[in-house]
């Protein structure tokens, strides 16, 4: 196989064989997932499925107890801000601000990883370093005003109403150029105008050419967004496909979303027709 080629079916990101125990509990089993450019995979499965200990084993905060996370073919660090580095980048359930930092210094902060400006250079100050400084408060801006907030840079981070916030999350995890963005749940808290302004969001950052894994409880968010789905049920990968294979699986009707087929159907249909009128 030529190179090209060799790089045309190699994927941004796998798992594979990844089991994470915590003391007697086995958090996950032998999970395999990937992630090809330029796509954008939902993860979904109910409270304590291990969504998160996944992600924390594809950011390097958790080392599997077995398995690999390849990134681009090469083993991930065991380091959360090599990994970062390395071009994975994500966001928290919990909202993980500066609270008392303003916008653009929060965007700032993602930014400066980026750079790698050594304290060698911020004690002296040099041109190459002012230089830098600007280039990167103008990067910022521009991330702030990709991802829809304008004339906010100055407010402190914690008077953001809780929409912008998530916002202003993306912005400084994107700051950090990655190849890949992880999203644990997103959309939590948004309210309908909000979640359907992050799913836009959400695909501008795919067509910038970065991959993107999305955590989510909004199963029509999920089904709306993503070209894959993976449901994790107790650890373990359940069903993995299209939208259109996960939501039609009765094991995940009955193991996942737990509600009566007819309101799933529903649901769905509605998932479907609001893709269609995107589509058309
Ligand atoms: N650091 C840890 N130490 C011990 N147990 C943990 C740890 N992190 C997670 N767990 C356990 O692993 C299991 C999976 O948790 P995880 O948070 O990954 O689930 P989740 O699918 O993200 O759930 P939720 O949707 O509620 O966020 C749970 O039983 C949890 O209690």
């Amino acid at each position: 196989m030529s190179a090209a080629q060799h790089r045309a079916t190699e994927k941004v990101l796998a798992a594979t064989g990844v089991t994470m125990v915590f003391g007697g509990l086995t958090a996950l089993n032998d999970v395999n997932i990937s992630l090809d450019e330029g796509r954008i995979v939902g993860l979904i499965g109910p409270n304590g499925a291990g969504k998160t200990t996944l992600f924390n084993c594809l950011t390097g905060l958790y080392t599997p107890t077995r398995g690999q996370v390849l990134l681009r073919g090469r083993q991930l660090p065991s380091d959360p801000a090599k990994v970062t580095v390395a071009g994975i980048a994500r966001t928290f359930q919990n909202i993980r601000l500066f609270p008392n930092m303003t916008v653009l210094e929060n965007v700032l902060v993602g930014r400066h990883i980026q750079m790698r400006q050594g304290p060698i250079a911020s004690v002296f100050h040099g041109p190459g370093f002012k230089r830098g400084e600007r280039e990167a408060r103008e990067k910022a801006r521009e991330l702030l005003e990709f991802v829809g907030l304008r004339g906010v840079e100055s407010e402190a981070a914690r008077n953001l109403p809780y929409g912008d916030q998530r916002r202003l999350e993306i912005a400084r995890a994107l700051a950090t150029e990655p190849e890949v963005l992880l999203l644990d749940e997103p959309t939590a808290g948004m309210n309908p105008q909000e979640t359907e302004a992050a799913r836009q969001l959400i695909f501008r950052i795919r067509d910038t050419g970065v991959s993107v894994v999305v955590i989510e409880h909004d199963t029509k968010f999920i089904f709306s967004l993503c070209d894959s789905v993976s449901v994790l049920v107790q650890g373990e990968v359940l069903v993995e496909g299209s939208p259109e294979t996960v939501r039609d699986d009765p094991r995940v009707i009955e193991a996942y979303l737990g509600k009566p087929r007819e309101e799933v159907e529903a649901d769905v249909a509605e998932a479907a027709a609001h893709q269609h009128r995107e589509d058309s």
